[in-house]
């Protein structure tokens, strides 16, 4: 089936808006043979020019009914109206339960209700400015590395991003610096992420008691990491230690008994991979785009100049920062992180003509909504300024959803945010980051939405 060629390269054009990159996009509708194929490899390659325009979508895959929810009022149906009808899909559970274990990306029900109560406190927008130092720290120790490289020599920036992030995440749940075993448990979701792409068997929703190669594998790539996890509880038990995510996971919540190893094992896995990889693309992204748009960049080292002038950033500042969260947002907003997010009907249902039984998927696509014809103008522009807070009020509130909605909303949006902001701020004050010409940059939708061959940049100091 023919597919255009990619619009892989991104070109700045005098006068016109720079043409971003996008997957390649099927020209007529896959059959289910190349859709399968193609969602392995890249899921948002699979998108017609159509769908940026649909409001519902429907496919019959052999014996899966799939839903596409793609209208604000379909997405608030299934994420929050009627959230208690559906369960992760048992395609996004078959994925992450061999590594995550029961965590609060795979678990449902009562358990996922004890498991959110557990965490919430520790999460809540007042707790994170406890984090923001650290945050601060990892991107000063970045710029500082990157202060020695020579100007002609490119940084792989989704790399430094994806360090960046490990570093931070380390600190708030061990309040450790990253040491090398401690980046055992980085490599670990790094690889598990990668290696776990859905085979035919999990997109055609073969039964679960057939055997999966993926346990096998999953136990083989945690098995190290398990072990330094394991000993950081274990010393913890014994010794105590600050009041970081890992205190918060060892700790019973009033009436309840303490986590076991395990479970604390497998909160540790989640929030790593939850909360690692996702911000870091947030970054990467962030940094391609203002590479294209100097006059935005621009824009964003006037208000960094004008709120930091020379000193470091602080929690303090995150609010006074407006144009740097625009930034962000905007950059999610077309390079969604959290790409794709499947449900699975628990009961029947109804969204819009379409009749769902029970087992139906719906599969809600920030990448389309972000982009959707009807919702955005000129949806494909990088322009910071539809998040000033008078645009913001003016859009349905479930068209833009870089964190999801409802009982599910990511635990960890306050912390995303704060981090994401600190470290522009940290890096942008100081380097200005051009793409290396002729890179090809091609977004690819895995777990996470992550440029396929990296980002090459040339940093300037400012
Ligand atoms: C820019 C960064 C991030 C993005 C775009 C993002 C996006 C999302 C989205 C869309 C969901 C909802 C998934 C669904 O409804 O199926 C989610 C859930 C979650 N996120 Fe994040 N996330 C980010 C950062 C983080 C961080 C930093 C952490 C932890 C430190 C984290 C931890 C989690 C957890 C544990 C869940 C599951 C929540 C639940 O089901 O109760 N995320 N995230």
């Amino acid at each position: 089936m023919g597919r255009e060629a990619a619009m892989g390269e991104s070109v700045v054009e005098n006068g016109t808006a720079p043409r971003l990159a996008l997957p390649p996009r099927p020209k007529t509708r896959l059959g289910l043979w190349q859709h399968l194929k193609a969602t392995r490899a890249n899921s948002v390659s699979t998108w017609s020019d159509a769908a940026f325009e649909m409001e519902l979508g429907e496919r019959h895959m052999l014996w899966r009914h799939v839903i596409i929810a793609n209208a604000p009022e379909h997405v608030r149906h299934v994420l929050l109206d009627n959230a208690e009808n559906y369960v992760r899909s048992s395609l996004s559970r078959r994925l992450l339960e061999p590594g995550l274990g029961q965590g609060l990306l795979t678990t449902h029900g009562a358990t996922w209700r004890r498991q959110r109560r557990m965490m919430a406190p520790a999460f809540a927008a007042k707790r994170i400015a406890d984090f923001a130092p650290a945050m601060v720290e990892a991107a000063e120790r970045l710029a500082w590395d990157w202060s020695r490289v020579p100007p002609s020599a490119p940084v792989d920036l989704a790399e430094a991003m994806s360090g960046l992030t490990l570093a931070i995440i380390s600190e708030a749940m061990f309040s450790v610096r990253v040491d090398p075993e401690i980046a055992l448990i980085g490599q670990a979701v790094a690889v598990y992420q990668s290696a776990i792409r859905p085979s035919i068997a999990d997109l055609i929703g073969l039964p679960d008691w057939l055997p999966r190669p993926a346990v096998r594998r999953a136990h083989r790539i945690f098995a190290e990491s398990d072990r330094v996890i394991q000993r950081l509880i274990d010393e913890r038990r014994r010794h105590g230690g600050p009041d970081d995510l890992l205190a918060m996971l060892l700790a019973a919540p009033d009436g309840e008994a303490p986590a076991s190893a395990k479970e604390v094992r497998d909160h540790v896995a989640t929030i790593f991979t939850a909360g690692h990889e996702t911000t870091a693309n947030a970054l990467a992204w962030t940094f391609y785009l203002l590479s294209l748009h100097p006059a935005e960049r621009r824009r964003l080292e006037d208000e960094l100049d004008r709120v930091l002038g020379e000193r470091a950033a602080t929690a303090e500042d995150v609010p006074n920062l407006t144009f740097t969260r625009m930034v962000i947002e905007e950059s999610m907003r077309l390079y969604p992180p959290a790409h794709t997010m499947s449900r699975q009907a628990l009961g029947p249902d109804r969204l819009g003509t379409i009749e769902l039984r029970k087992g139906s998927s719906v599969l809600i696509v920030p990448w389309l909504l972000h982009r959707h014809r009807k919702l955005w103008d000129r949806p494909d522009e990088f322009r910071p300024d539809r998040f000033a807070p008078a645009e913001v009020a003016a859009r349905p509130r479930f068209a833009y959803i870089p964190f999801g909605a409802g009982p599910h909303i990511c635990i960890g949006a306050s912390f995303a945010m704060t981090e994401a902001i600190l470290c522009l701020a940290t890096i942008a004050r100081r380097f200005r980051l051009t793409l290396v010409p002729g890179t090809t940059v091609e977004p690819v939708g895995l777990i996470t939405l992550r440029p396929k061959h990296g980002l090459p940049m040339r940093l300037e100091r400012r």
